[in-house]
């Protein structure tokens, strides 16, 4: 008897030991893994075989990348085979540059496009300060958008700019609470109660609880993807060697190789090109904040693991 053929699919919510596999003509079912070797995240490519009315993963296909962070001491969460990363922020709550370097950081590191996005442009005076404090984000290259989602404040044209951007692309939203995920995917994916309604149910019995990442095509033509993911305030990098951070950091990677030691930490050596860039008014420079974010980070990931 020929071994039965292995089917192709595409994971869209995983949640402990289950997860939801698409096929390529968009029916969904759950799936098992088949040991600890096929472990699945969502967005992982993976070969499926049938068993009764479920299946289990047999193969997990190469991933271009895999998106690491971590909710807890040692729950980890992932996304795989991404295009982008979009971290949504708004003018209120105030957003922590901290969280928002982290999550650059761990883009950057997969080599994943990150997009930076400031919400609630209704908000004046508040958001001319949130846009400001994102100038030197600006200034080391990276792509920052504006955005109205609400309070008629150019929304429309702010949306459309970055539907252009999302088109054809898969991408993982990230983003404080608050910000305005949700509005945001309800606004580009005018099915995502219906998907989430259908996610968990058949992931978490009926429990409406959307604690897990979840894949939302925005498209009927299934070309373009959203990936929400909760838990950005502990936003750890423990998978990150301390002496890779520079260059992972776009204000810190162009002034690599200008210090006087080839393997200057940038924390107190002399003839340091980094520190000597600190506190300079124009570019390449590097702000206070970017520079004690460096600091906390270095530290935090140069500690003893065990
Ligand atoms: N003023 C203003 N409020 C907005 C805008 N966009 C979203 N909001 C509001 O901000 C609040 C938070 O939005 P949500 O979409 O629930 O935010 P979230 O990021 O999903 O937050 P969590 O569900 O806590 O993760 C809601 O009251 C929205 O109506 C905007 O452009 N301007
Ligand atoms: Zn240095």
């Amino acid at each position: 008897m020929n071994a039965p053929a292995l089917l192709p699919g595409l994971v869209v919510a995983a949640h402990g030991r289950h997860c939801l596999v698409e096929s390529p003509d968009g029916s969904r079912l759950i799936c098992h893994p088949r040991g600890k070797k096929s472990q699945v995240v969502v967005g992982d490519r993976v070969r499926w075989l049938a068993s009764q009315d479920e299946g289990t993963v047999e193969k997990v296909d190469a991933r271009r990348n895999l998106f690491y962070r971590q909710d807890e001491i040692r729950t980890k969460s992932f996304a795989a085979n991404l295009d982008q990363v979009l971290v949504l922020l708004a003018a209120d709550p105030e957003f922590s540059e901290s969280q928002l370097s982290r999550a650059l950081i761990a883009a950057e590191a997969e080599g994943i496009e990150p997009l930076v996005v400031l919400n609630k442009m209704d908000l004046g005076e508040a958001y001319a300060r949130a846009w400001a404090r994102l100038a030197p984000y600006r200034d080391m290259g990276h792509t920052v958008l504006q955005l109205g989602l609400k309070g008629g404040a150019a929304p429309d044209d702010s949306l459309a700019d970055l539907q252009a951007r999302l088109a054809g692309k898969t991408t993982l939203v990230l983003g404080p609470s608050g910000a305005g995920k949700s509005t945001l995917i309800n606004r580009l994916v005018p099915t995502a109660g219906a998907q989430t309604g259908e996610v968990s149910r058949a992931l978490n019995s009926g429990k409406h609880t959307t604690t897990s990442t979840t894949w939302y095509w925005v498209d009927v033509s299934r070309q373009t993807a959203l990936i929400d993911s909760p838990g950005f305030q502990e936003f750890g990098l423990h998978h990150i060697d301390a002496t890779r951070l520079p260059a992972l950091m776009r204000d810190f990677a162009p002034l690599l190789g200008g210090c006087r030691f080839y393997n200057c930490t940038h924390l107190h050596e002399p003839g340091c090109a980094v520190r000597e860039a600190l506190n300079r008014p124009e570019a390449p420079r590097i702000t206070p904040q970017r520079y004690a974010i460096y600091q906390g980070l270095f530290e935090e990931l140069s500690a003893t693991r065990y």
